[in-house]
């Protein structure tokens, strides 16, 4: 029972994966608790350093700090790839407008316009739209990328030990081009009017999501019974969850968990870094080989939001339902008939 009702989150450290056959097996008992448990927990023994955290985050206060005019110029409503930047009350979550602003960046590829027999998918590929006054951004948010991919990948590997899979288990779905995704969020405060709902109750679509958050909180996250818990703020952590394609992976062994931000109370900011670790658009996430796996209880079904097993349709679903006025703008045949 315990466990329907978590009242704290988990803290993992992961340079344990360094240490004694103990140590090991101290990190993957923590793990498998999590992840099957609260579904969230906070990461520590990262590697990722003060000073990187600083350049990426100064960086991104300097972006949100630029006149509208400036942010606007690399609006996403520019881009058929649904990057760049988001107004505040653009996005949509669970049907509702999300009062954040935030810059979505992926991997640098050339546009990828589907051809007629190739899936619609594609059109997530293209070139991140950057601010022309702060070249500082596109080097920090770069490396940025390239920092968490490798802590991801570890702690992926982890994860799948600790339920008794082989780590490897779904390199190939990441090579040659994961489909790397990074917001970076700026909650400017309560809406003036309606819910204070920073971003609505959601899911994320990748694998697992390595979250930074300032020292503000409001993030949340959904128990078994509906009622949600606070995701405090702890210095140098990194806030992890999982997403929909490890629920798919497990047969819903391990869940996806829903979480939502509550906007900050008046005026106040709350800045935060969600990087969501994604395998290649065009992996297909075959069931995991794991001991559990016969045993599984199925995936969640709900009609307004399935799961797809094909990463990039599972990706465009996210894309589409979040960013009405691109989709009409751009794709007005991914919208729903009548
Ligand atoms: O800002 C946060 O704390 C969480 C953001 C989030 O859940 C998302 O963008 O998917
Ligand atoms: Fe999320």
């Amino acid at each position: 029972m315990t466990q329907q009702h978590p009242t704290a989150l988990p803290v993992i450290d992961l340079s344990l994966a360094d240490g004694t056959p103990a140590d090991r097996a101290r990190l993957h008992d923590g793990l498998r608790a999590a992840a099957t448990g609260v579904g969230f927990f906070q990461l520590t023994g990262h590697g990722v350093t003060p000073a990187e955290t600083a350049a990426l985050t100064s960086a991104m206060r300097a972006f949100f700090a630029l006149p509208e005019a400036d942010r606007l110029a690399i609006s996403n409503l520019n881009s058929p790839h649904f990057r760049g930047y988001t107004r505040t009350g653009d996005e949509h979550t669970a049907g509702r407008r999300d009062w954040r602003d935030q810059l979505d960046i992926g991997p640098e590829l050339p546009p990828h316009v589907p051809a007629p027999d190739e899936p619609a998918y594609w059109w997530l590929e293209g070139p991140n739209q950057w601010p022309a006054a702060l070249p500082e951004l596109r080097a920090a948010a770069l490396h940025w990328i390239d920092r968490l991919d490798g802590v991801a990948r570890r702690l992926l590997h982890e994860l799948l030990a600790s339920i008794g899979a082989r780590p490897d288990f779904y390199d190939d779905a990441f090579s040659p081009h994961p489909h790397l995704h990074l917001k970076l969020v700026r909650y400017p405060g309560s809406a003036p009017a309606g819910p204070p709902q920073g971003v609505g109750t959601h899911k994320d679509y990748g694998f697992v999501t390595l979250l930074l958050q300032d020292s503000v909180g409001g993030l949340q996250v959904e128990r078994p019974d509906g009622t949600f818990l606070d995701v405090p703020p702890l210095e140098g952590a990194f806030v992890v969850n999982l997403g929909e394609l490890l629920e798919v992976a497990t047969d819903g062994y391990l869940k996806a968990t829903s979480h939502r931000v509550v906007s900050p109370p008046g005026a106040r900011e709350r800045f935060s870094v969600p990087f969501f670790y994604n395998p290649r658009l065009d992996a297909h996430i075959a069931p995991l080989d794991f001991p559990h796996a016969r045993h599984a209880p199925g995936i969640t079904r709900d009609p307004s939001n399935p799961l797809h097993a094909d990463f990039g349709f599972n990706e465009l679903k996210g894309y589409a339902r979040a960013h009405p006025a691109v989709t009409r703008r751009h794709h007005a045949e991914l919208l729903p008939q009548g």
